[in-house]
């Protein structure tokens, strides 16, 4: 570990982004003549400048990261042969680019360009009382704004972007912020080749002093405030479905304003083989768009949906080839967010109010009966089931 921290210390930091020049210049060269959608190639190159200027160390993890896109966006995916476990500090390198699995060298440049101006506005002194997603630093989430889009990125790509109690805390804060921002449409993505598998089932491991009682309490309340935040969002919301979405990622799908999806996602809530039952308001939400049966299928019996059934049933608005997915949803998405801001949030407003009160009420019945459902033996097997399948691998 000592000799990951010595590489990637401030001094071979700079070298290394030197390096990234260069091989930025022959992409550049391949990609002149493409027509560049989503992040451009002079993005890209601006966000390389940028880095270089950073005055303070961003941390060796998110140097991976760095190191990783940029890899992901020049090369494509890593099909280096794995270095030998006593190379550390070049198998740490060959780990990040890796868990970025078969994400597109686009995607990887937008990632790469988000992640840095993120850092950059982390850096940037506060130019508005107001505050705004790009001067916003979380640990969990990529948070910018740009072209009057405030995008939120799940983080935690090696993860497959589990959601810890941070990250629903930070996910919290994150869209109370975009709420109030200057933008005019909210987009939630994730980072490497999943959208997100739902709640981190550590967080069933960390038994608080109160004991088990006390853990499934606060869980219950930070869910009640977590689906809260989407319930009361107030402005468009747009769900950007990488890859697979597991648990509760996918409830939440049905209070987005629009969900677009890869062709390779996934929808999955296998509840109750975790000994647990629905959340995010999907007990009402997915009865209502897709029909009782066809929401049975998923909430009771765990049926994994194919991006294109998804949208079959109503839970997802369109799917797109995985190769122009994210040019084609990001041309369409910056294009609607260049209409009226008031008129996008008031005409959306009015489509909650008529059922807000409802999905409050919702919220607080699937909450009670979750932390009734944490203290279940059902529950309780189910966890240690999957840590005892982790430990065997
Ligand atoms: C609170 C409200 C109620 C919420 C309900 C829900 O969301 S219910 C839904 C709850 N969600 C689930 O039941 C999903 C549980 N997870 C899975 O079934 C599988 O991980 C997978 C199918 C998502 C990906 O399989 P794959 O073979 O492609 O990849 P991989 O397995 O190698 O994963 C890479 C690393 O990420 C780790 N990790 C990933 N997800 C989680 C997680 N949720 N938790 C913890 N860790 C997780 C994984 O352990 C591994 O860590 P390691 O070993 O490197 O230290």
């Amino acid at each position: 570990m000592a000799a990951v921290i010595k590489l990637l210390s401030p001094w071979r930091f700079d070298r290394f982004a030197r390096a990234s020049k260069a091989a930025l210049v022959s992409c550049v060269q391949l990609h002149r003549s493409a027509a560049v959608m989503g992040a451009s190639v002079e993005e890209f190159n601006t966000a390389k400048e940028k880095l270089g200027n950073l005055k303070k160390d961003p941390g060796n993890e998110v140097k991976l990261k760095i190191y990783a896109l940029f890899k992901q966006a020049t090369q494509g995916p890593c099909n280096t042969p794995k270095p030998s476990m006593l190379d550390f500090v070049n198998k740490a390198k060959w780990d990040a680019w890796k868990s970025l699995g078969s994400v597109s060298q686009e995607e990887a440049r937008q990632q790469y360009v988000d992640l840095i101006s993120s850092l950059v506005g982390t850096e940037a002194p506060a130019v508005s009382a107001q505050p705004t997603g790009s001067t916003k630093g979380f640990q969990t989430l990529l948070v910018s704004t740009e072209d009057n889009i405030t995008t939120i990125r799940l983080n935690r790509p090696e993860k497959k972007n589990a959601i810890t109690v941070e990250m629903y805390n930070e996910l919290i804060e994150a869209l109370d912020l975009a709420g109030k921002d200057d933008s005019v449409i909210t987009v939630i993505t994730g980072s490497g080749d999943y959208y997100c598998s739902g709640n981190d089932l550590n967080n069933f491991t960390k038994i608080p002093e109160g004991g088990v009682e006390k853990m499934a309490k606060e869980s219950g309340e930070l869910l009640r405030r977590y689906v809260k935040a989407y319930i009361d969002f107030p402005k468009p919301l747009i769900g950007v479905i990488n890859g697979p979405a597991v648990g509760v990622s996918v409830t939440v799908l049905g209070l987005f304003d629009v969900v677009y999806a890869t062709e390779k996602a996934t929808f999955h809530t296998p509840f109750s083989q975790l000994g647990q039952s629905p959340e995010g308001c999907s007990s009402y939400i997915f009865p209502k768009i897709m029909g009782a049966a066809k929401a049975s299928e998923m909430l009771l019996f765990n049926k994994k949906l194919t991006a294109a059934q998804a949208c079959e049933v109503g839970l997802v608005t369109e799917v797109f080839p995985e190769s122009s997915f994210q040019s084609e949803v990001w041309t369409r998405l910056k294009a609607y967010a260049k209409l009226p801001k008031n008129s996008l949030a008031l005409s959306k407003q009015l489509i909650r109010a008529v059922e807000k009160e409802k999905l409050h009420a919702v919220n607080d019945a699937e909450v009670e009966r979750l932390v009734e459902r944490w203290l279940s033996d059902e529950c309780m097997q189910a966890i240690m089931s999957f840590f005892q399948a982790k430990s065997k691998l």
